[in-house]
């Protein structure tokens, strides 16, 4: 008897607490849709207009799986600066060259700062990296030691020769291929040149391709990008709605703290081995990592911090990889679909390389038409959809709105390469747009137009762009000077699929198999 009553107790009592609860619910989210609805008046400044919020969610139910093509449609239905509260985390998002420009120019010092995400909290190491870091005496010198000690001029001329060995196994492989009749998937090879480049760079380690130096470490590190990257491109709902990270429905934030462990144990290993190699004085080269192991630390300390040593290399990795690796292939991909610009990109090679060697560095300046394609790729397919998300250290105000402080910046390059306000035929290859009409060098960052921005500017613009622009040049030069190319069997060249995914970088959905065939001596491709 006594247990009956207890249930029957404890069963209002539950039901009780559910009523209270949701009517709690109920008023919470009408309050808080009142709140924000009308909240778009701050002092007698307004917020920029934007889309009406749900409660709780705010905009955030509005995007969808291609988050940058529906920030440009809001954009272009409410203006070039559009405000959104993103659960509770205050949002810009722009497309306009202008307000861009008043963002990384003007305005630097208010929004050269970074969010701090669950995914910078875990995957780079307490955002104690260069990319993820928020502004401060931190940043500011893991930047320089990036600008002064390892991408140096000095210091990447030293690599030019493994570039140079990258590009020709790049060719080798193509080759081989075309011999024996096989499709080639440039996803593959050029994510191979990319990696092998970096990693030589970076840890003196060749890892892909016949002859690599560790293959087991080689799939161990392949493994850990893939997974670093597909976390680091995800919007994760936890980073708005602290009750979805308390949920983890999916298990993200377990996955990010699993593989946050994987990458430093990986990272260990790599300065461990740097260490004993130092210890037995081999004198070879100075990779990134003996070079940061070389440097004095912080307050007079004799040696970096073994962590700002890691999350330096995590960056390096994250940041150098997959850029040029996606670019490339979408230049390819264009390319292959207009024959018309394969044909005039190797008019140009063939009379400025000619037929008898491979393309070489120093050439690079002088490929004004292949320069024209990686300003169009860069325009309609930029690494990265988004910049890294910048956050305003204190309140301002742009075009006479009021921008609260920690407000997250959106800066959408994919839509700006897209605004139909400054580009014509926004959705047409044409790299003849980009020809200075005197015929000099065309330049592949930014212009004071700011109308493509693929790396950047201001504070927080990439310190690799030097780098990264010699290797989408390399490797298109020498693909496109050694061979001819078509699309898979089956497809014409206007069937060549170039539709996007989401994610830190924004790949083609479908890898590119294409049918190359040699254009050169045989004894060139050995
Ligand atoms: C085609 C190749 C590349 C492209 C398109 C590219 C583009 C970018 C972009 C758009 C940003 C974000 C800037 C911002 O948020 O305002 C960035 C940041 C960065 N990039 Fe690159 N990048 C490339 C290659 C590289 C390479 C080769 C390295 C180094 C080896 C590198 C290192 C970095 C770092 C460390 C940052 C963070 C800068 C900071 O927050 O202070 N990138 N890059």
């Amino acid at each position: 008897m006594d247990s009956a009553l207890h249930v029957f107790m404890i069963n209002h009592l539950l039901t009780f607490l559910c009523i209270l609860s949701s009517s709690y619910l109920i008023f919470k989210c009408i309050s808080w849709w009142f709140f924000f609805s009308n909240n778009s008046i701050v002092g007698a400044i307004k917020l920029p207009p934007g889309p009406p919020k749900w409660p709780i969610f705010g905009n955030l139910l509005q995007l969808g799986q291609l988050p940058h093509r529906d920030l440009a449609a809001l954009c272009e239905k409410y203006g070039p600066l559009v405000y959104l509260r993103l659960g509770r985390v205050d949002a810009i998002t722009t497309n306009d060259p202008d307000i861009i420009r008043e963002i990384l120019w003007q305005q630097d010092d208010v929004f050269a700062s970074r969010p701090r995400t669950l995914a910078a909290e875990h995957l780079a190491y307490n955002c104690g990296d260069v990319a993820l870091a928020p502004l401060g005496p931190k940043w500011k010198r893991l930047r320089r030691i990036c600008m002064e000690h390892l991408l140096t001029t000095k210091r990447l001329e030293s690599f030019a020769g493994h570039r140079s060995d990258e590009a020709q196994h790049l060719v080798r492989n193509v080759w081989a291929s075309a011999q024996c009749g096989k499709e080639v998937n440039l996803r593959e090879l050029l994510g191979a040149f990319s990696m092998n480049n970096v990693t030589r760079m970076l840890l003196g380690k060749q890892y892909f391709g016949v002859g690599s130096d560790a293959p087991q470490e080689a799939v161990e590190f392949m493994h850990i990008t893939h997974e670093l990257f597909w976390l680091l491109g995800l919007i994760y709902l936890g980073d708005y709605l602290p009750i979805w990270r308390w949920v983890d429905p999916f298990g993200c934030e377990k996955k990010m703290r699993q593989v946050e462990k994987k990458v430093d144990e990986f990272h260990t290993k790599i300065i461990e081995q740097h260490r004993v190699s130092k210890e037995n004085q081999d004198g070879g080269e100075m990779d990134f990592v003996d070079v940061l192991l070389s440097l004095p630390g912080e307050d007079g300390k004799e040696h970096m911090d073994d962590i700002e040593i890691k999350a330096l290399i995590q960056d390096m990795i994250a940041a150098a990889t997959d850029t040029s690796a996606v670019t490339n292939e979408w230049a390819m991909a264009e390319v292959i679909k207009h024959p018309h610009v394969l044909k005039r990109a190797q008019q140009e090679l063939d009379s400025i390389v000619g037929p008898n060697r491979m393309v070489q560095e120093t050439d690079l300046a002088h490929l004004n038409y292949l320069r024209c394609i990686v300003r169009e790729t860069f325009r309609m397919h930029p690494a990265g959809p988004f910049l890294i998300p910048h956050e305003s250290t204190r309140a301002t105000t742009i075009n006479g709105y009021y921008i609260p402080e920690r407000t997250r910046v959106f800066i959408n390059t994919h839509g700006l390469g897209r605004n139909t306000a400054i580009w014509d035929d926004v959705d047409r290859f044409e790299p003849e747009r980009h020809w200075a009409a005197d015929g000099s060098r065309v330049e592949i960052s930014h212009g004071a137009d700011f109308k493509i921005l693929p790396f950047s500017a201001g504070k927080r613009k990439c310190p690799g762009a030097p780098l990264g622009v010699t290797l989408v040049l390399t490797a298109l030069a020498r693909l496109l000077h050694a061979f001819d190319w078509a699309p898979a069997a089956g497809l014409r060249p206007e069937d060549v699929d170039t539709s996007e995914v989401y994610g830190m970088t924004m790949p083609k959905a479908r890898p590119l198999i294409a049918i190359a065939r040699p254009r050169l001596a045989a004894h060139l491709y050995h």
